[in-house]
């Protein structure tokens, strides 16, 4: 029996529509062929957002958001306020609001490798293979969230970094039931020798360990995960860390993938689940047909298994891109010396050669 869906889009900035087209061609292929009603809506988010409404986070968006079964979304960011420190209103805003609203709590990050790709990365083969992690990024705490301030003479700025317990809790409570049923391996990363908020994070975890016993229970310093992870990506299984860890570290972990576009994500909490891949709009290839759309279809994936319980359809879709890797396919970003030139694609080529093998 299908199931009836209704998905929202918001496609964003720079090569986020022209990923998210992808994604969602994607979704409505798969809702043709297993039967299901895939109705989708779109809306507008970031610079998007703030040249049409003047709001990052325009209030039809937020609406429409809490009302649809699922969002996939693209990335936001203009190069403007990138090079524009003292922008008050900003596309970031946008993101970390819709967040914060839906209680996207925990973001999910995959380090998925498909071996073809292992020549792709700049680390060597031997170390790469076999690597499988899930990160559990906190996301809606942290310093991101934290008060911001400047004084009035402009020369003195903070965030501040907080958490509070149930924030640590309910994320490490996610990650120890992956664990659970996966490696049985959980590291939780923080700064504890120097930070406040990350001794609190390791006493809530090391409490909630003891619920565990079945899961071996590591922690680890921030600075020596960041080294560990490209020393020997294969000892970590489940990660557990804070939001601001947690975004510099997959951005780190997608040169074991091989890209940038190769790493999805899934926000999950309180409601709607939210779709991601881990990349901004990417300003530097925006417009040029450069961008490798997978990462975007992957998150649908993690949309269609972790929203929708859709697991065949999810693994029909890492089998399409699979066989399009072996067949020799690469997007730019992930081709190495090694490829057949004929077969580097742009977005749409590569869009529509996953389409083709679905
Ligand atoms: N979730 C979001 O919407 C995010 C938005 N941003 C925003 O995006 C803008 C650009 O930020 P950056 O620091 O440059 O990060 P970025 O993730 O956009 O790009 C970093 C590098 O990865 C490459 N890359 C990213 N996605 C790719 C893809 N699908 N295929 C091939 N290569 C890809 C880019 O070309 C660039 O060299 C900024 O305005 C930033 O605030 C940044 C990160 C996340
Ligand atoms: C607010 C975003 C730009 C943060 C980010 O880089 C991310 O979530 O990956
Ligand atoms: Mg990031």
């Amino acid at each position: 029996m299908g199931v009836k869906k209704h998905i929202l889009v918001i496609s964003g900035d720079g090569i986020g529509p022209e990923v998210t087209t992808w994604g969602k061609a994607v979704l409505e292929k798969i809702g043709a062929d297993f039967g299901h009603e895939f109705t989708f809506d779109e809306a507008l988010m970031g610079h998007a957002g703030i040249e049409a409404t003047g709001e990052p986070l325009p209030d039809e968006t937020l609406a429409k958001a809490k009302a649809s079964d699922a969002i996939l979304f693209g990335a936001i960011g203009h190069i403007k306020y990138d090079n524009d420190p003292s922008a008050k209103v900003r596309p970031e805003q946008g993101l970390l609001k819709i967040r914060k609203e839906l209680g996207l709590y925990a973001n999910l990050r995959p380090i998925m490798l498909f071996d073809e790709l292992l020549d792709a990365s700049s680390l060597k083969p031997e170390i790469l293979k076999g690597t499988d992690i899930l990160f559990f990024r906190e996301l809606t705490g942290d310093v991101y969230f934290g008060e911001k301030k400047r004084s009035e003479d402009g020369n003195t700025a903070s965030d501040l970094m907080i958490y509070h317990r149930y924030e640590v809790e309910r994320i490490a409570t996610k990650a120890f039931e992956a664990a659970r049923v996966r490696g049985k391996r959980l590291c939780s990363v923080d700064k504890a020798n120097v930070l406040e908020s990350s001794r609190l994070w390791r006493e809530v975890v090391q409490e909630l360990a003891k619920q565990y016993p079945d899961v071996e229970t590591e922690h680890m310093f921030i600075d020596n995960a960041a080294m560990q992870l490209v020393k020997n990506p294969k000892k970590f299984d489940v990660v557990l860390t804070a939001n601001l860890f947690g975004d510099i570290l997959t951005d780190e972990a997608s040169q074991i993938a091989g890209s940038m576009g190769m790493l999805a994500s899934a926000s999950i909490g309180d409601g709607t689940g939210f779709f991601e891949p881990i990349h901004g709009s990417a300003h530097d290839i925006a417009g040029q047909d450069k961008a490798n759309p997978l990462a975007s279809i992957l998150s649908v994936a993690l949309m269609l298994e972790i929203s929708f319980g859709l697991k065949d359809e999810a693994k029909k879709i890492t089998d399409a891109i699979d066989k399009t890797l072996k067949d020799g396919y690469r997007t730019g970003d992930i081709a190495d010396a090694h490829t057949d030139k004929s077969k580097i694609l742009g977005t749409k080529a590569m869009g529509q050669k996953v389409l083709e093998y679905l």
